[in-house]
C-alpha cells in the first residue's frame, strides 16, 4: 500500500466552497484520505510514508481540458490567421490525410508532455487512430477521455466501417489503464455527418452506454449552412436526432440563442468553451455568463494545438475571466473562483466525473498539481485564488500527480523521454511538409 504525505502546503481545494487550507494532505493508493489544517494523526500514517515538503508550493486539483485533438500539435504554426472553414478544409485536412501512425504518436506525445508540464491531468481527445493515443496515455499516466472523431462525408460502406471502428475503440478502451481511460463516441460535426449517420451514433451511444461528443455551432457560417441545408439551427437539428437524450459534450457552442441555452440546460448537455481557439479562428465569443447562469455544465478546452496554439489551460482560465468582462462591460462576471472552477471542478462536471476528480476532497482520486509560488509574480502572497487566475502561468507548475502517481517532479516528466519526443515531433513535421 503506497502512502504520500504532503506536509505543510497551501491547498486550494476547488470543492463547492473553494476553500483554501494551509495544512496537510495524505494520499493512499491513489486516493485522498486526509486533508486538514492539523497534522495527520500518527495512527493514519504508515512507517514507509513518502513525504513531500509543501513549503512555497500551492496545491490544487489537476486541470481538466474538455476538448482537443492532441496529434495536431504537429501542425502548430503551420497555418495561422485563417477562418475555421478555410483553415480546416484547405490546410488541416490535406495535411492530416498525410499522417502516418508514427505522426499520430509523435503529435500526441509532444502534446501530453506540454499538458503535463502546464498542469493538465485529464484531457478529452478526439482524433483518428485513437488506439495510439490510448496506448500512450496508458504509458504516460494521464487521465484521458478518448474518442475517435468521425467525418462522415463518404460512402455508406465507409461510414459503416468508421462507425464500427469508433465503437470498437470505445468499447475496448473504456475503463482501461486502471480506469484512467474512458471513452465516448464522436461524429465530428453536423456539417460533416449527415443526419441519418448522426442518428446511428446516437443509437450506438444508447446501446453501448457511451457519451457523445461533437463540434457544434462554432461559427456563424456553420449555423447559416445548417439552416440552409436542414431548415433548422444546429441545436434543434441535433435535438431532433436524439443527440441530447444521452450524456453529451458539445465543443464550442459559440452561437446560441436564449432558447437554445434554455434547451441545453434542460437537457443537461455539457459544453466545452474553447476561448482562445474561437478567437484565433475568428469564430466569435461564446455566451459563457449566460450558460453558467442557466446552469449548463460548461468547462474549458483548448481545442487542438493548431488553432490555439498551445495547450496551457491556465491561459484559458485567465482569458475566460477577462474576455467576458470586456464583452459585457461588467467586471463582476466570471470572478476568479468561478474561472478556476471552469478549469477544474466544472471540467469534471462536464465529463460527469465530479464524484471522482476535479477537487481536492477526501475520497477523490489524487489528481493534483503543485505550483511554485516563491516567484516574484506571486508577491505579495495575498489572495491565492486571484493569483492562480490572474497571475499564474502553466510554467509555474512544479509537480504533477495523477491517481497518486507522480508524473512530473521538479518540472521533469517522469514517464516520458522529452528530448526524444521533441526530436521526433520535429522530424514528423518536416516529413509532412516535404511530401
Ligand atoms: C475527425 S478527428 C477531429 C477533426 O477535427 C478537426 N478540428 C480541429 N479543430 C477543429 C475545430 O475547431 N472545429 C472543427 N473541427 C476541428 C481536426 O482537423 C480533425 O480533422
Ligand atoms: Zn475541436
Amino acid at each position: 500500500m503506497s502512502q504520500l504525505w504532503i506536509k505543510d502546503g497551501l491547498f486550494v481545494t476547488m470543492n463547492e466552497q473553494a476553500e483554501v487550507i494551509q495544512g496537510h494532505m495524505v494520499v493512499e493508493d491513489g486516493v485522498i484520505v486526509y486533508l486538514d489544517k492539523q497534522t495527520p494523526p500518527a495512527t493514519l500514517l504508515h512507517s514507509n510514508v513518502e513525504k513531500v515538503n509543501g513549503h512555497h508550493l500551492v496545491f490544487m486539483p489537476g486541470l481538466i481540458n474538455t476538448h482537443g485533438h492532441t496529434p495536431m500539435s504537429l501542425l502548430r504554426g503551420y497555418s495561422d490567421d485563417q477562418n475555421l472553414q478555410v483553415w480546416l478544409e484547405q490546410k488541416m485536412w490535406p495535411m492530416e490525410a498525410k499522417y502516418t501512425e508514427q505522426d499520430t504518436h509523435n503529435g500526441a506525445a509532444i502534446s501530453q508532455v506540454e499538458m503535463l508540464l502546464s498542469g493538465t491531468t485529464t484531457f478529452v481527445d478526439m482524433y483518428d487512430r485513437m488506439e495510439i493515443v490510448a496506448a500512450l496515455t496508458e504509458q504516460t499516466g494521464m487521465r484521458g477521455v478518448l474518442t475517435r472523431g468521425v467525418i462522415g462525408l463518404c460512402s455508406p460502406a465507409e461510414q459503416k466501417q468508421k462507425l464500427d471502428d469508433a465503437i470498437q475503440f470505445a468499447v475496448t478502451w473504456n475503463g482501461k489503464a486502471d480506469g484512467r481511460i474512458t471513452t465516448m463516441l464522436a461524429p465530428h460535426a453536423p456539417y460533416t455527418c449527415p443526419p441519418d449517420y448522426i442518428a446511428q451514433f446516437v443509437e450506438a451511444a444508447v446501446k453501448y452506454q457511451l457519451p457523445l461528443h461533437t463540434h457544434m455551432s462554432e461559427s456563424r457560417a456553420e449555423v447559416e449552412q445548417n439552416i440552409k441545408q436542414y431548415g433548422t439551427r444546429p441545436v434543434e437539428h441535433l435535438d431532433a436526432l436524439g443527440f441530447f437524450s444521452v450524456p453529451s459534450l458539445l465543443a464550442h457552442a459559440v452561437h446560441l440563442t436564449d432558447e437554445e441555452i434554455a434547451l441545453l440546460a434542460a437537457k443537461d448537455v455539457a459544453i466545452s468553451h474553447n476561448v482562445i481557439s474561437n478567437l484565433k479562428l475568428a469564430s466569435g465569443v461564446a455566451r459563457l455568463p449566460e450558460l453558467l447562469q442557466a446552469g449548463v455544465r460548461v468547462s474549458l478546452g483548448t481545442d487542438g494545438p493548431a488553432s490555439n496554439n498551445n495547450l496551457n489551460l491556465f491561459e484559458e482560465i485567465r482569458l475566460a475571466a477577462l474576455l467576458h468582462k470586456g464583452t459585457t462591460y461588467d467586471p463582476t462576471v466570471i470572478p476568479a473562483t468561478e474561472a478556476l472552477k471552469l478549469g477544474t471542478y466544472y471540467g469534471a462536471r462536464s465529463l460527469r466525473m465530479e464524484d471522482s476528480i476535479g477537487s481536492l476532497q477526501v475520497g477523490k482520486q489524487a489528481d493534483f498539481i503543485a505550483l511554485n509560488i516563491d516567484q516574484p509574480h506571486y508577491y505579495p502572497l495575498t489572495d491565492i485564488t486571484s493569483h492562480l487566475v490572474y497571475t499564474a502561468n502553466g510554467h509555474d507548475v512544479q509537480h504533477v500527480w495523477v491517481a497518486g502517481k507522480q508524473l512530473v517532479k521538479d518540472r521533469q516528466c517522469l514517464t516520458l523521454d522529452v528530448e526524444k519526443i521533441k526530436y521526433e515531433a520535429q522530424a514528423s513535421f518536416e516529413r509532412l511538409i516535404e511530401n
